[in-house]
Formats: structure tokens, sequence, C-alpha cells
């Protein structure tokens, strides 16, 4: 072993540490408890004095940003416009997918993990020496968050786009007294077990990181959310501005970053957030000219285009089944990955990939037809009943059938700081009910389709009629795997015993197993 063998070696163990230390602030209790109600919100002003930041945080020159939908694409975009500008930028956002560390960008790049241990050893022990019974360890994301403002008040960013974890009123990063601007991003029903039933009540939470003297922007929104919103900006005496979608042309032939029809939502307010943040804090008169809400500066465009984020309507050529076959560009393993979970975001998703595959259309060898798969899973407070009518009905609309659909469950765990390798599950000790479920959902749903449209019988890969035995059953249109390791490896053996052909494979459902997917096939 060399001597940078044996170091790397070591902070490798040290960084295992460190998430073993975050993982035990993981509380047991679930999401739909209630528990992100406020319970003593105070108590983030009392580790803010703790850790010497409760002055410094003032001076940060935030954007904050809620919603249920597009929050993590808004800041994205807004980061990336902000540096292209030339600032020095500081980006939180939430969940990460394979390493905690992409919840802290700094200048766009995921924060190193030499600087990570840094501050996360410097706010852990002194957490620890001075928390008590009165005062505990903060929990999870609260921690999260306090480390953000460790790091860009350490770092000297000159912006800050904090990104709501949960809710709004309540939420860690709601802390912050004094934002630069706010935003709220496309509000829908999510985590309704904690944060009420109704839109209006949704909104309502979100609302609460409005501040006296902070200009908010939101996008367009159902009536029900916006008068809320508009009631709540009214009682501070702040405007609240509705930001329109990003119009194609204003990008001149070029792409956003971020793929999907909805990213122009996002990105019409990230837009008017970068470009408020910009004037209120005269920035502006440093960088530009004249900076006006009629032209779209070419930093904006740049940073529109540049912006890239995880997971999210990414898709990855499999490098294994690269190096298997020879003639990839004519056919391979190709994933396309996006984390929706919700019903809306199943459409948005099935929009996605249905164009995607289209596109993607030149690499595949027009004389074989690409084959179709989804893989698929969501988390048990889900319902597959409401997410996968949308995602078949809206790729079907686009002319676009799963030869096959498989079922797994995740690797990793809802939040937990998963280290870097995963062992793989026994197969006996795994329950797969919940993928049974699922899979009798989608059954359903497909036979349904089929007694409709009688004459669009579902095509039946000839590839995959080989009557695979798996513990669950054979493999028709569908089935259950124990682990996603099998499948990954399932798929890339039918990618190699049929290399003429394209094998088209969509992940959604659930962003834990799309970073469970991305952290098997990226190795
Ligand atoms: N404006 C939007 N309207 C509807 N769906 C959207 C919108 N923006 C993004 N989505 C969908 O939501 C998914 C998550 O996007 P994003 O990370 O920007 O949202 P988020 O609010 O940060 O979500 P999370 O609750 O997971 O943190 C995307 O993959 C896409 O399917
Ligand atoms: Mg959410
Ligand atoms: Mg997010």
């Amino acid at each position: 072993m060399t001597e940078g063998d044996a170091g790397s070696e070591a902070s490798a163990a040290v960084y295992e540490e460190a998430l073993s230390c975050l993982s035990s602030l993981i509380t047991r209790r679930t999401r739909a408890d209630g528990t992100n109600r406020g319970d003593q919100f105070d108590l983030l002003f009392d580790y803010l004095k703790i850790l010497e930041l409760d002055e410094a945080i003032s001076q940060l020159k935030v954007v904050h940003v809620a919603g249920t939908k597009g929050k993590g694409s808004t800041c994205t975009f807004t980061e990336s416009i902000l540096r292209s500008c030339g600032l020095h930028t500081g980006l939180f956002t939430s969940p990460h997918l394979i390493d905690v560390r992409e919840r802290f960008r700094l200048d766009g790049m995921e924060i190193s993990k030499e600087k990570f241990l840094a501050y996360f050893w410097w706010c852990w022990h002194r957490l620890r020496e001075k928390t008590d019974d009165d005062v505990p360890m903060p929990t999870y994301f609260r921690f999260l968050t306090l480390l953000a403002f460790k790091i860009f008040i350490a770092e000297q960013v000159d912006v800050a786009i904090l990104e709501v974890g949960l809710g709004g009123k309540f939420d860690a990063t709601n802390v912050v007294r004094t934002p630069v601007v706010c935003g709220i991003s496309s509000l829908g029903y999510d985590h309704m077990e904690i944060l009420g039933n109704t839109l209006g009540e949704i909104a309502g939470e979100k609302a609460g990181i409005f501040k006296q003297g902070v200009p908010a922007y939101t996008v367009p929104q159902p009536e029900e959310a916006m008068s809320v919103l508009e009631a709540k900006a009214t009682d501070l005496g702040i405007s609240l501005q509705v930001a329109l979608p990003l119009d194609k042309e204003t990008l001149g032939g070029l792409q956003l970053g971020l793929h999907g029809e909805h990213q122009y939502i996002n990105a019409g307010l990230a837009v008017a957030i970068s470009r408020a943040w910009l004037l209120n804090t005269r920035y502006a008169e440093e960088i530009f000219s004249n900076l006006t809400t009629n032209n779209l500066p070419e930093q904006f465009i740049r940073g529109l285009t540049l912006a890239t984020i995880q997971g999210r309507a990414q898709i990855v050529h499999d490098s294994y089944s690269v190096k298997q076959t020879s003639n990839f560009g004519l056919a391979g393993l190709v994933f396309y990955l996006d984390g929706a979970h919700s019903p809306e975001s199943m459409a948005i998703c099935a929009r996605w990939f249905s164009h995607a595959i289209k596109e993607n259309a030149h690499t595949v060898d027009h004389s074989t037809k690409p084959v179709h798969i989804l893989l698929f899973n969501c988390m048990t407070v889900r319902d597959p009943h409401l997410l996968l009518p949308p995602l078949i009905n809206t790729c079907s609309e686009h002319g676009v059938q799963f030869d096959k659909a498989l079922f797994v469950p995740n690797l990793s765990m809802l939040n937990k700081v998963a280290s870097q390798s995963i062992p793989e599950p026994n197969p006996q000790q795994i329950d797969l009910s919940w993928q049974l479920s699922i899979k009798k959902v989608w059954e359903n749903t497909i036979h349904r389709n089929k007694e409709l449209t009688s004459d669009k019988i579902m095509d039946v890969n000839e590839a995959f009629k080989q009557g695979e035995k798996l513990n669950t059953g054979s493999i028709e249109n569908s089935a259950v795997f124990h682990s996603l390791p099998s499948a990954i490896r399932w798929l890339r053996e039918h990618a190699q015993q049929n290399n003429s052909r394209c094998i088209q494979v969509l992940v959604t459902g659930s962003l834990v197993l799309v970073g469970d997917v991305l952290r098997l096939i990226k190795k």
C-alpha cells in the first residue's frame, strides 16, 4: 500500500464517521405524524448563537425559495444565472441523491470532502459541547441547514440561495430574517400529511417565508393558492409579483440546462428572482449598464443553458454496455432518470421521456425498434393508483408503450445518509409485498387500457419471451426483482444479448431509487 492509499483510506474512514454522526440525528418520527409544526423553532436561534453565526447570518444576501415542485430547479437556475454574472455563489438544496455533499454547492460545484469535513466537525463538536437537555442536538435537516450557513459565511459567498426543506414557515431555512428576495414555485398537493389538506392551506404554509420589506415572486398558480399568497403579501405590505414562464424565443435557439416543459416555469421564476436580487443588492449597477425587466442579458442566458442537476430528466448511457457492445451508437442501454413522485410530476416525466427517446432516435438503429422498459418504485406513503395511470396514459398519448415494467425495492432508505457502499441485501430477508402490489396496479391499469383500446394491443417484445425464471415468477410484461442490483444485472445481460437493439429504461417514482440507480451504474 502506498502512502497515498493509506491517506485516502484514512480520509474515507473519517468521512464515513461524519456520515454516521449525521445519521444519528435522523429522528425515527415519520413525516405523517405532524412533527414539522414548528416544534421549538426558536431552538434554531440558540444553535446560531452556539455556532457564532447569529450576527453573520444577517449579512448573508439570501435568495429563499419554497414551493411544492420546482424549488430545487428554480434555485439551480438562479445560482447558475448569478454565477454567470460573476458572483461567488453558495447553493443549498435538498434532498441529495448519492452523497450528502450534493446539497452544498460553492460556485456551482459540490463542496469538496476536505472542506465539508472541516466545517462539519467544527459545527458538530461545538454543538455537542454546548447542547444539553434543554437545548438538545439539532435534528438532521436543522443540522444540515446550520452547516450550510456555516459554510456560506466562512466561504464569504456573495449570494446564498436556499431551498426550503419542507413547508416554509417552520422550516429551518426560515431562520433567515432578512433575505434579499423570496420565491414560491409551483404549488400542488404533496406532503399533505403534514402541511394541511387544501391548496389554500399549503399556500399559507409556504407563504410563511414572506417577510416585511422583502419582495416576493411566484409563478402562475391555481386561484385557490394565489389568493392566499396575495392575502399574506398584503398583510405584510409587500409586493407579490407573478413571473410568467420563460419564453423559449428569448433563448435564441439554445436549450435550458434542465429539461422538460415545466422547466420554463421554473426558469421564468429564476429570472425574476435573479433580477430582483441584483437590483436590490446594487450588484446590478456594477455589472450591467441597464438591467430592466424587458431584456434577458447574455449572462442570464448562459446561466439558464448551463444549469445542471442530478436525477432530474437525466440521461445516462450505461458505460458497462458501452464497453461490452462494440457497436454502441446503434444500440446499448440508456437510462432516463427522473425523480418524479407525485401524480402531476409523473405526467410531466412521461412527456419528457416520450420526447427524449425520440430526440435520441438518431443514435438508434432504425431497422430495429427500441425496447422501452420502466424501472419503478415509490415510497409506501405514495399511492401507486395515482402515480402509474398518469405515467402510462401520458406515454401512450405520445405513442410510447412500455414493453416491460420492473419493480424493485430501494437499496437505501429515505434520508439515510447513505455511505458510499451499500451491501446487496439477502433475497431471503426482503419483503416484496409493496412491490408486488405496485405490480398489480400496473397490470390492472394496462389491462383496463387494453380493454378500452382493444385495437392497440401492447407489443410483447420477442427478446423477453425467454421465460426467465425468478423467485417471483416468470418475466412477462412486468416483474418484481428482489433487489436493484439484480434488476440492473438483468438489464445489462439483455442489452448484451440483444445488442442490435437500444434498450431505453425510464427510472422514476422515487428519488431514492434514482439515486440508487445512479450510484450503481456510475461505478
Ligand atoms: N414547475 C413544476 N411543476 C410541476 N412539476 C415540476 C415543476 N418543476 C419540477 N417538477 C417536477 O418535480 C421534480 C422535482 O423537481 P425539483 O427538484 O425542481 O423540485 P423540488 O421542489 O425541489 O422537489 P423536492 O420536493 O423533491 O425537493 C422534477 O423532476 C419534475 O418532475
Ligand atoms: Mg417535495
Ligand atoms: Mg428539492
